[in-house]
């Protein structure tokens, strides 16, 4: 693995799963893999998970970690080729990157979607950008479509919680207030319909369906109790039209997960990548049951990072 951006940079992620559980079992284990590196964190957009998890992370490993909110904390950014600075742009992203990489040894970067020009944040122009400029390993802490140290630490939930060989996991649209990006939703599709030992269905209502890059081929079942029929495990996120780009295109109340969606499943244990609305995705029923693994998955995040980390820092 030279970066950590989407699951086809992982070799193998039977590997990569095992190192994580094994961490997990012993994660002050392997400080001389972080002794005397730094790990740098750019975040373009807010975070509390992503940034604190990371800072963890390395310092189980032995490592120092530094955070830069762009824009917030720096000189404005200029993002464009050719530029004519004359602007309220300061310092040009292709310096500023490559200044980073001067001070740590492996770089995380979050960006975000436009959730306006498709093409723009599905051919990841900022992400790609960073990583051309970046003269260290980089990894994605949530990029315009993808985020995979969620994905990986939702793995990470499931194979440590399952009490059977195979489980059924499905992937449930909920309403929300805004339009969110697909991120969280494309990356879990990414990773879960990889895992030979899961049963991966997707579920929302008619108009939106993922990019079939990442659904690959999975299940897609309109009809949500039906989807959630003996689920074992399910992770439900609110996304934006991909078709209809970034758009609302519907908000049905129904689609709010509440036991009462679950009764068919097989005592269904419940995932969410936070942060949550309460009550408007998913109701406190759900999330304070002893069902909910939200904040498993959640700590789950330092072992994602860390095992990343790991491999990373060990090149
Ligand atoms: N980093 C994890 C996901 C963050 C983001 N959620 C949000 O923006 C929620 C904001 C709100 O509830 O207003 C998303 O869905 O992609
Ligand atoms: N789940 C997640 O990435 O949360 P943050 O946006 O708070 O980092």
């Amino acid at each position: 693995m030279k970066n950590f951006t989407s699951f086809a940079d992982v070799d193998d992620y039977r590997v990569l799963l095992n190192k994580a559980l094994e961490i997990k079992a012993d994660p002050f284990g392997y400080q001389h893999i972080g002794k005397n590196k730094t790990v740098g964190l750019i975040f373009f957009n807010p975070s509390l998970r992503t940034r604190l998890s990371s800072i963890k992370a390395a310092y189980n490993l032995g490592a120092q970690a530094w955070v830069l909110n762009a824009g917030a904390d720096s000189w404005t950014l200029e993002m464009a080729d050719g530029a004519v600075m004359n602007g309220g742009t300061q310092e040009h992203i292709k310096e500023a990157i490559a200044v980073m990489s001067q001070y740590c040894d492996v770089l995380g970067v979050r960006t975000f979607p436009t959730l306006k020009d498709r093409d723009e944040d599905y051919q990841e122009v900022v992400f790609k950008k960073i990583m051309q400029y970046a003269t260290v390993p980089v990894i994605s802490l949530e990029s315009a479509t993808l985020h995979p140290l969620q994905s990986f630490a939702d793995l990470i939930t499931v194979a440590e919680t399952k009490q059977k060989e195979r489980v059924k996991v499905v992937l449930t649209w909920a309403p929300h207030v805004r339009a969110l990006p697909q991120c969280v939703p494309n990356s879990f599709c990414d990773w879960f319909s990889e895992i030979d030992w899961i049963d991966f269905v997707i579920t929302h209502p008619e108009g939106y369906e993922l990019d079939p890059k990442f659904t690959k081929g999975a299940r897609i079942e309109y009809d949500q109790r039906k989807a959630l029929e003996g689920a074992d495990f399910v992770q439900a996120k609110n996304w934006s039209s991909y078709k209809d780009y970034g758009q609302v295109i519907s908000n049905d109340p129904n689609w709010m997960l509440t036991p009462e969606h679950l009764t068919g499943s097989n005592d269904a244990k419940f995932l969410h990548c936070l942060p949550v609305r309460r009550n408007v995705e998913v109701s406190d029923a759900i999330l304070d049951s002893p069902n909910s693994l939200i904040i498993q998955e959640a700590g789950n995040r330092v072992f994602s990072m860390q095992t990343v980390l790991h491999e990373l820092l060990s090149l």
